[in-house]
């Protein structure tokens, strides 16, 4: 097994402050002692509801938010603190793409820019070469080169998120860190960003941690999993282990609940609405057996808010 990345008892509390006694009166276990490692090459999956703390480990990883404690180990050398990081350009190696491509692109800044903001961080080159460059890494994710003086708001949520991608592969990294990258797409474009990405993860051999809420996509992506709950791992192993024999009550739970559409079908829209119409019924059912809030699970789609204020007006 070759590890890249390595993390062991991970844990980041947000502290809670008290408006009238200002004071830290409480933390926010968001995540609360992980470990994990991912192998080169491969994909490891982070599922679980919102609120569960992937987002938060993704972010430790890439240095957005600082470990309470636990370590951080890239290619065997500790990557914790700010200082390690730099000595090894950890952050060239190591890149970032969000669920919501429109805001994590600049609005006033054209493609150009976006794609070689990294280039311009990590690499020191001239006018043409950069020109070059963003234009290579327009053709890999699917780009027309015209695009590289348009703004993002001209381009399809799909294409934006081509955008991230092409900005994220810039530095030639070997880690991607994925928050949800196709949750706030189409069905129909959810297969095709997906599919793309495993393309570019063989082309160039890179590793992905994978966050998401969707046990379908995580089926599709990844080779190993972690089942998080309340910011620990409630059930850990390859994808076969957890998909064809589930040891934990949660992800016995969670994996009923998955939509009844994998994701090589995922590319026909009329799909779209008897999904969400089954995850009504599986959150309705979900709900009155757990008893929490049906908030505590993600919405999917803008019909799905539908579909979650009806059961919440049920239940009231
Ligand atoms: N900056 C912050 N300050 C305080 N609490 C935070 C902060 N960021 C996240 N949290 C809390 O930490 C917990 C984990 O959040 P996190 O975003 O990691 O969950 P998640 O599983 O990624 O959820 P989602 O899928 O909704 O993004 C949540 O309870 C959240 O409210």
């Amino acid at each position: 097994m070759a590890e890249l990345l390595e993390i062991k008892g991970l844990q980041v509390h947000y502290p809670i402050r008290s408006v009238f006694l200002n004071r830290v009166t409480d933390h926010v276990l968001a995540v609360d002692g992980v470990d994990f490692v991912i192998e080169k090459g491969k994909t490891y999956g982070l599922v679980g509801e919102s609120g569960s703390g992937k987002s938060t480990i993704g972010k430790a990883i890439v240095g957005l938010e600082k470990p309470t404690s636990g370590k951080i180990l890239f290619q065997g050398n500790d990557v914790t603190k700010h200082q390690q990081r730099k000595k090894i350009g950890y952050n060239r190696h190591v890149q970032m793409i969000f669920q919501d491509a429109m805001s994590s692109l600049n609005p006033k800044k054209r493609v150009l820019d976006i794609i070689s903001e990294p280039l311009r961080n990590y690499e020191r080159l001239s006018y043409g070469e950069e020109m070059k460059r963003v234009q290579e890494l327009l053709a890999i994710v699917g780009m027309p080169s015209d695009a590289l003086y348009k703004y993002p708001h001209e381009f399809s949520g799909g294409q934006r998120q081509r955008i991230g991608v092409a900005r994220a592969i810039a530095t030639n990294p070997q880690l991607i860190v994925a928050d949800e990258p196709v949750s706030a797409l189409d069905l129909s474009v959810q297969a095709q960003v997906l599919n793309f990405m495993k393309e570019i993860q063989e082309q160039f051999g890179l590793s992905y941690l994978f966050i998401s809420h969707d046990l379908g996509v995580v089926k599709h992506m990844c080779d190993n999993l972690a089942i998080m709950h309340r910011g620990r791992f409630v059930e850990i192993g390859t994808k076969k282990e957890i998909y064809e024999n589930p040891q934990h009550i949660y992800t016995k739970r969670l994996l009923s609940a998955i939509p009844k559409i994998d994701v090589a079908h995922r590319e026909g829209h009329k799909i779209e609405r008897r999904r969400v119409e089954e995850e009504f019924h599986t959150l309705k059912h979900i709900y009155y057996d757990a008893h929490e809030s049906v908030f505590d699970l993600k919405p999917i789609t803008p019909s799905h808010y539908v579909a979650l204020s009806t059961v919440s007006q049920e239940v009231d």
